[in-house]
């Protein structure tokens, strides 16, 4: 599959900042200390109610969605995630960063939750409401330095399907760790990533907010 067959936004994407710098980009400051205080605690009060997600062997899908593999927690967001999403402001600063305007796809954003070791969420490309995904890492238990709860992108597919990554191999991989207070911008739809394994005691947590692109 060549990048020139995919659609206007996504090529509007694929040439915007965050397109050029490879599909992912980790941004300070977002959330600003008091909002990040703030939906912590949101998450940790939505754990309680968060479903557990289980699946051992993806389901081969090529495309957006599907059903990868995965051991993790998942929840929906709350009123504090909720105005960080509407806010005129953040839709604003990211269609900026992508040099096409994005806006929320309307529905509410989720909280992940990567608690046991070895929770993981294996390689895929994001669902078609998700042209851009804003990941706000809340905790990292395991730090910065090391891998687990890692970002990783296949960067070498930016743009192309899941069977080519698997078919090429694990080629041209970056690993991308953001630390509490920061956030990952990423081109959820073209860019194929998962998230590494946690290591015993590397509870990680994030807020995931899904932009389209217009
Ligand atoms: O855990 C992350 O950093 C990424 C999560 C992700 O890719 C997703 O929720 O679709
Ligand atoms: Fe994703």
């Amino acid at each position: 599959m060549s990048t020139a067959t995919l659609p206007g936004a996504a090529q509007r994407l694929l040439r915007g900042p965050v397109g050029a710098a490879g599909g992912v980009m980790v941004v300070d400051g977002l959330p600003e200390p008091g909002v990040l205080g703030a939906l912590t605690q949101e998450a940790h009060s939505r754990y309680a109610e968060s479903d557990r997600q289980d699946v051992d062997v993806d389901d081969g899908t090529a495309g957006r969605g599907g059903t990868p593999a995965r051991h993790l927690y998942t929840s929906g967001g709350g009123p504090v995630q909720d105005a960080l999403y509407n806010a005129p402001w953040l839709s604003d600063y990211l269609s900026h960063l992508c040099g096409t305007r994005v806006r929320p796809t309307g529905t509410r954003g989720s909280y992940s939750y990567y608690v046991h070791p070895g929770d993981h969420l294996g390689l895929h490309l994001d669902i078609e409401t998700c042209d851009v995904t804003l990941i706000s890492v809340l905790r990292d238990d395991a730090g910065p330095d090391r891998p687990s709860g890692g970002l990783l992108v296949h960067a070498a597919h930016l743009g192309r399907d899941l069977h080519e990554v698997r078919r090429l191999g694990e080629v041209g991989l970056g690993l991308v760790k953001a630390a509490p207070g920061q956030s990952i911008v990423l081109l959820g739809g073209l860019l194929p990533h998962e998230t590494l394994p946690v290591d015993p005691g590397g509870t990680r947590i994030i807020s995931a907010l899904c932009f389209v692109a217009g």
